[in-house]
């Protein structure tokens, strides 16, 4: 991400936007949202209101009441800081790309064939424009025809180029980027307003941000809680009262105050946003926070081969001709079959036959014949010509059409096949009218690092799965040299779907990348969905993720910021509690401790006074939001363990802490407070 990425959240600039939010936040509309921080402002607003009555001011205790009145609202302001901060970096991030947005000239395809020039905020979804070395992409869309080195550091932050072309699996543009060589002509896709820019910008700005079923649940808990405690206050002040020591509104207050989930409740918002920025920070664009905490919980990888696993630029490299063919006789017809078939596969078939054996270049609109292009569905492609039916595509594609025009495939160009499948090849057999041509080639290159990622993931207890169109052989060999658990060979588009539910049906949460526009429907039913940013449009749309790397073991750390998201949630939850129960020792004891001699024994910490437990208890109720705002940001540290183990460890730690602490933090304050003579 451009300029802001690096910047740490506790930037100076980003730390004063976030005091002034933190103000701005007090607005009932924004308080309204989080039920807990709503009980506390009106608890703060209902002593402002005391405090500067008649009742308030001869009341004798002015004083006291002013500091609990102060120390209410900044426990509001406390908690909204913590969400501003957790902000800022993505706004800042969002004003960056706002800059990145510039309007440019677009030249569109004209409907009789000529062009014009029109500023790139009145295109189209649907329009055709052209774009040369050195111009910027004027909208989002798909190359439909040419190749193009593109420098999209616009929008994910990296220098190195990246290759934009037609037909496989690396034409979606991006509005923004600028082409670096060779000229490019484009579909848009998207209508103004709707680009990816502007969704990244809504993205990471928060604007977007729907609240997840598991926080919604969570805020339903803590709503419960404070309705409980409201109840408690008020039957205390019964009780108290019928004791002959009514308490102040002031102590009231503090005393619902210190027992409601404050710490949880003001933390709650700003670690769910903190869990997305830190997916933004590794270059990831979340659409859904429900699928950044799917991620937490995934046990299935599946992987898509060609472009995901592998560079996916694959080339054919040698042409083997069936027995009784010549060498030219092959290259002849595997060049005619590729002519217009815009796939990287096509293009290379084209440049081998070209420049390794000597065919001359022809151009398929000079030809009388008709293409068929390729598809996930046949698996094949080819060209209908004067009588000659010419067809390239994989062994059983090709094995079937010979058998229904009365031919078939002879042994030979079987184990042909074979031998190029075991080496990790893609073969394609080359066919015309009911003949086998031969064997075509095609290498692809698994990319480095996989096997360590995929053993990574193995220790979190995920299972990678690849899953592709080629056939069994070459797949086993990828499987093997990539490292992945298994492997799903001969794959339609719909058996990536079928197998996803499969899973899902067994109650596990799968995790899909991809970037084919045959990835799509499974993208989409998966429970994570992240698509490469170097995909198709129709990838990039159905997923519920897009990496800006195009890194397919990304998964990785998706996965563990997911799972931190969900410790992180859990570890200030269970804190929260328990140092809420740990707050009741401090005041119950002091509020009663004269009329009631026996709570004396509870009144362990022996704090100074009555007035100076309820002071101290709602200052450290408020300091410890602001302490906790970093772990909340940054997420209690993960590490690849059993379920069980991290959650006895985080129940030692954060559940022993949140009670001890109170004690600790309370005793210590009342201290300080009353060496100053504040109570
Ligand atoms: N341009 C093409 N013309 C004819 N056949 C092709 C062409 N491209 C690929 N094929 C054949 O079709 C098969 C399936 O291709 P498809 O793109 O569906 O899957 P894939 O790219 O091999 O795998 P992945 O799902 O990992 O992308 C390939 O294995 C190859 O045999
Ligand atoms: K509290
Ligand atoms: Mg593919």
């Amino acid at each position: 991400m451009p300029n802001a990425r690096k910047r740490s959240p506790w930037d100076a600039s980003l730390i004063r936007r976030a005091v002034v939010d933190a103000f701005a936040k007090l607005s009932p509309r924004a308080v309204m949202k989080n039920p807990v921080m709503c009980v506390v402002e009106v608890g703060s607003v209902v002593s402002s209101i005391y405090l500067f009555s008649a009742t308030g001011m001869d009341h004798g205790s002015f004083w006291f009441d002013l500091q609990v009145t102060l120390w209410l609202w900044f426990t509001v302001l406390f908690a909204n800081f913590a969400e501003a901060m957790a902000e800022g970096r993505g706004k800042a991030q969002a004003a960056a790309l706002r800059r990145a947005k510039s309007e440019t000239t677009a030249v569109r395809l004209k409907e009789n064939g000529r062009t014009e020039e029109v500023p790139s905020s009145q295109l189209r979804a649907g329009d055709i424009v052209f774009v040369v070395a050195g111009e910027l992409i004027p909208g989002d869309g798909e190359v439909i025809q040419g190749v193009a080195s593109v420098d999209e550091s616009a929008i994910t932050g990296e220098s190195a180029p990246v290759i934009r072309e037609a037909g496989g699996d690396r034409s979606a543009v991006t509005g923004g980027t600028r082409v670096l060589s060779d000229q490019i002509k484009i579909e848009v896709s998207s209508n103004p307003g709707e680009t990816f820019l502007d969704r990244m910008i809504a993205l990471v700005e928060g604007a977007e941000r729907q609240k997840t079923p598991n926080e919604i649940a969570l805020n339903i808990l803590l709503a419960g809680l404070t309705i409980i405690f409201l109840l408690a206050v008020v039957t205390l002040q019964a009780i108290a009262t019928y004791s002959m020591v009514p308490q102040s509104v002031f102590v009231l207050v503090s005393l619902l105050v210190c027992l409601i989930p404050t710490t949880i409740g003001g933390l709650l918002s700003a670690i769910g946003i903190a869990g997305m920025d830190r997916l933004v920070q590794h270059n990831v664009l979340a659409t859904s926070g429900r699928a950044v905490e799917a991620a937490g919980d995934v046990s299935t990888l599946l992987l898509d081969k060609t472009g995901t696993i592998t560079l996916g630029n694959r080339q054919a490299s040698e042409f083997i001709p069936a027995p009784g063919v010549s060498k030219d006789q092959l290259a002849d017809a595997a060049q005619l079959s590729s002519l217009p078939d815009e796939t990287p596969e096509g293009r290379s078939i084209v440049i081998l036959a070209k420049e390794v054996y000597g065919l001359r270049g022809r151009e398929f609109s000079e030809l009388q014949a008709e293409f068929i292009p390729f598809s996930a569905t046949t698996r094949m492609s080819g060209i209908d010509m004067e009588g000659r039916v010419i067809r390239k595509g994989s062994t059983e594609a090709v094995a079937a059409f010979l058998k229904e025009r009365g031919g078939s495939l002879p042994d030979e160009v079987r184990d042909t096949v074979e031998v190029v499948a075991r080496s990790g090849g893609t073969p394609l057999v080359v066919a015309e009218n009911n003949r086998a041509l031969g064997v075509i080639h095609l290498k692809d290159i698994v990319k480095g690092g996989m096997k360590e990622r995929f053993a990574e993931l193995r220790s979190m207890g995920i299972r990678t799965i690849m899953i592709t169109g080629d056939n069994p052989l070459t797949a086993a060999a990828i499987a093997r040299e990539a490292g992945v658990d298994d492997f799903l060979a001969e794959a339609k588009p719909k058996d990536k779907m079928d197998l996803i539910q499969r899973e899902q049906a067994e109650g596990k949460l799968v995790a899909m990348t991809g970037d084919g526009t045959n990835d799509a429907p499974a993208l989409a039913q998966a429970d994570v969905g992240v698509a490469m940013n170097t995909g198709t449009q129709a990838a990039k749309e159905a997923g519920n993720m897009v990496d800006l790397d195009s890194n397919p073991t990304k998964l990785i750390e998706i996965v563990a910021i997911g799972k931190q998201l969900l410790m992180t949630r859990g570890a200030l939850t269970t804190f929260s509690i328990a140092n809420d129960v740990a707050k009741y020792f401090a005041i119950i004891p002091a509020m009663f401790a004269g009329v009631f001699p026996v709570l004396a024994v509870l009144n362990v910490m022996h704090l100074k006074n009555a007035q100076s437990a309820v002071l101290s208890a709602v200052i450290f109720n408020a300091l410890i939001i602001v302490g906790l705002i970093p772990l909340a940001l940054r997420g209690v540290s993960y590490r690849a363990m059993s379920a069980e183990a991290l959650l006895r460890r985080n129940l030692m730690i954060y559940g022993f802490g949140g009670l001890a602490s109170p004690f600790l933090g309370i005793k210590l304050i009342d201290m300080i407070i009353t060496a100053l003579h504040l109570a």
